[in-house]
């Protein structure tokens, strides 16, 4: 996941391979509280662990489920079987409706039947978000139910502590016309006390009914038979129990299956493969597929997967009601940035109050791109972007993680200019790997991966400037003097002298570049390991440095380790420091900046490092080595150290660590497109 405050996406080309989905959240946080509110114990496989989810479980502890995680990843929750053993709580549910919804139907009655008082809260979106129709159904049941904020929404108080009669005699009325979620709510709660048959009837037209069927399912699944006349009353036969079935599978999660949908529609002509959900999947919205087809998209699938490829280009333009996808159909907004004509979608009020107003969000930042947006009370109409007319936007994404995941799709547009995702751990609600997933299976457009270059002399700070700022964008790191270290050091462990005199020998400096060309690295967080051995420390001493020194003026071994460095400008983007990233290696890169402080100041700083280490050292012969690596670096042929033409000098020695960090961020911003809309 990627913790930081907006990640930078380079122009991408193309996409091929296979992804596997998060589980459902929907699914997941069904099945949740299914279990715990079961008779027995039930192990829950692939469950998606995100922000929603997480809300759920720690919930579902505080009220005295068992929630044990396995060894093998599963999860085993021991089900309450309709007792309450704690009689009071507080629950914070974030921002996830999949928890408030259902938990607030549940504890409402339960509260009511045995005498309990709970407290429900959650984000400040979260007591944006409407829920007065549940509230106004479980009052029609005889369960308590105050507001503790505004009127019609959270944070909710269930219960007053005494038991309660509950009116199940008369047709409970709900609306359907808001939130599907009112009507799942009700379904899984009230089992819990069908001690004669219940009614449901739905007022207004129902949304987004196939959230309606996975709940019907899973009800199913743990031994509850709703029986269903049409779409509009719901009957929970008396005497219904939920006994758990055991082991449960979560499927993956179909909503987020459609920016893979979306990235082979608008980018691979080999296909990309989605594992976990398949076109059987009892998810709405799977039919986000039939959205995509009738785009262009050629998509064929089994059981648990799809394959989508490339096929109508441009998109074609669609004008659909999306009252059967609502999640998913956000994809489609992006999409029709690509399609031959104008896109309108439908019937997509329920948008205004998801995460956000999704309508107006999706609306406002399709604009930024460039786009022509229109939007109506539950409508949005987008006309496709030419080439020359793609903006590079900084994407605000609201809390909301489909908007962030959506407009990743942007990047493909045929302006080649980059997206930029404020917020982008938002999408932990679902996806919290979103991104990572989606590098692997995207190509950047040629040199378009980003690279900062910083150059400088042993001691200038290039190590620990060069990784806070991959940390701050994160992007990836390249040590490249790492790298000669190991030379020096594998050298060492084959025999191989790394005498300035014996390295003067061609010969010698070609069998060096051999073994230079043969290293067997690994690069594995902080540790780097040679040959299955952890290596780390012993790069770090000064006599590694020393002779790292002395083997990186051999031609060959620079030549060797020229791939292996052009390998690490992986997406989204690198750092790079060394002594000759700016001149030889990424002479394209958009920031070099040369590191100097004084000598004197560099060698204090490299004695303070080794002694923290516990390594001895003494100021002086660090002085001496210092001066002769600085000398030797920068008189050698073969890309000595200097700095690039268009470098930055940086000189550090009055700066500490954060104000250098800080300087580079700001030269990184003053290179980035997006400056010029703000
Ligand atoms: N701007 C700075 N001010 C003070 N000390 C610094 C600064 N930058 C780095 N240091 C310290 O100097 C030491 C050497 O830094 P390092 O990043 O290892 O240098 P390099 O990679 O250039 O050899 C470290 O202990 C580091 O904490
Ligand atoms: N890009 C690079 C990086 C390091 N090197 C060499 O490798 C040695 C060790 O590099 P380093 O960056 O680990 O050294 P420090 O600056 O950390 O002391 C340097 O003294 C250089 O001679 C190089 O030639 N080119």
């Amino acid at each position: 996941m990627y913790d930081i405050p907006f990640l930078d996406l380079p122009p991408l080309q193309s996409a091929a391979g296979t992804v596997s989905l998060p589980g459902s959240k929907s699914i997941s946080n069904r099945v949740l509280l299914l279990a715990a509110l079961s008779e027995g114990r039930t192990t829950v496989h692939d469950l998606l662990d995100s922000d929603d989810t997480q809300v759920m479980l720690t919930a579902l502890r505080t009220l005295g489920c068992g929630v044990d995680a396995q060894a093998d990843g599963t999860l085993a929750i021991t089900g309450l079987s309709g007792s309450l053993p704690q009689r009071s709580a507080d629950l914070f549910l974030g921002n996830a409706g999949t928890a408030m919804r259902p938990l607030c139907a549940a504890l409402a009655l339960l509260a009511t039947q045995h005498g309990g008082q709970f407290d429900l809260r959650g984000v400040p979106r979260m007591h944006e978000r409407p829920i007065g129709d549940l509230v106004d159904a479980l009052r029609q049941l005889g369960c308590p139910v105050d507001y503790l904020g505004n009127e019609g929404y959270p944070p909710l108080r269930l219960g007053t502590g005494q038991t309660g009669t509950l009116q199940l005699g008369q047709p409970i009325r709900v609306r359907g016309d808001v939130s599907s979620q009112f009507l799942t709510a009700l379904l899984l709660a009230l089992p819990l006390v069908a001690s004669k048959d219940v009614v449901i009837d739905v007022v207004g037209e129902l949304i987004s009914k196939p959230y309606i069927d996975i709940t019907l399912k899973l009800l199913a699944q743990f031994g509850v038979a709703v029986q269903r006349d049409g779409w509009q009353r719901f009957t929970i036969p008396a005497g219904s129990r939920y006994r758990s079935p055991g082991d449960v599978f979560v499927e993956g999660d179909a909503s987020s299956a459609s920016y893979f949908i979306g990235l082979g529609a608008i980018a691979s002509d080999t296909g990309i493969t989605v594992q976990g959900v398949g076109l059987a999947s009892i998810q709405g919205d799977i039919r986000f597929v039939e959205a995509a087809q009738a785009m262009g998209a050629q998509i064929t699938g089994g059981p648990n997967h799809l394959h989508i490829r490339r096929g109508a280009w441009p998109l074609k333009a669609i004008d659909l009601d999306c009252n059967h996808i609502p999640d998913a159909a956000m994809t489609l907004a992006v999409m029709a940035l690509y399609a031959d004509g104008p896109t309108r979608l439908r019937n997509i009020a329920s948008w205004r109050v998801k995460e956000t107003d999704r309508i107006a969000a999706m609306a406002t930042e399709l604009r930024k791109l460039g786009a022509t947006v229109e939007e109506g009370a539950d409508f949005i109409r987008i006309e496709p972007l030419a080439a020359g007319g793609w903006k590079p936007a900084s994407i605000h994404t609201y809390d909301d993680h489909r908007v962030a995941m959506c407009f990743s799709l942007a990047t493909f547009n045929p302006d080649r200019v980059p997206v930029r995702i404020e917020d982008p751990k938002c999408v932990a609600k679902t996806f919290p790997d979103y991104f990572e997933t989606l590098f692997e299976v995207v190509t950047p457009v040629a040199g378009a991966v980003p690279v900062i270059c910083i150059d400088g002399p042993t001691a200038s700070g290039k190590g620990t400037l060069g990784a806070a700022v991959a940390q701050a964008l994160g992007y990836h790191l390249l040590d490249s003097g790492a790298l000669y270290r190991l030379v020096g050091l594998a050298a060492e462990r084959a025999g191989l002298s790394t005498a300035s005199e014996d390295l003067a020998h061609p010969e010698h400096g070609v069998r060096m570049g051999a073994l230079a060309q043969a290293l067997q690295v690994r690069f594995d967080g902080d540790s780097i390991w040679l040959d299955g051995d952890n290596v780390t420390d012993a790069l770090r001493t000064e006599a590694a440095g020393m002779a790292a020194s002395r083997v990186s003026a051999v031609p060959a071994v620079r030549q060797a380790l020229l791939a292996l460095q052009h390998g690490f400008a992986r997406l989204p983007g690198l750092v790079a420091d060394g002594r000759d990233m700016g001149t030889v290696i990424f002479p394209q890169a958009p920031l070099k900046v040369f590191l100097t402080a004084s000598a004197e100041q560099r060698a204090d700083r490299r004695h303070k490092q080794l002694i923290s280490k516990g390594i001895s050292a003494t100021l002086d012969s660090l002085l001496a080595d210092l001066k002769a690596r600085d000398l030797r670096d920068s008189t050698r042929k073969d890309a000595p150290l200097k700095p690039a033409e268009d470098a930055k000098l940086l000189d550090n020695s009055s700066l500490d660590v954060e104000q250098s960090v800080a300087q580079v961020l700001l030269w990184w911003q003053g290179t980035r497109p997006f400056n010029l809309q703000k």
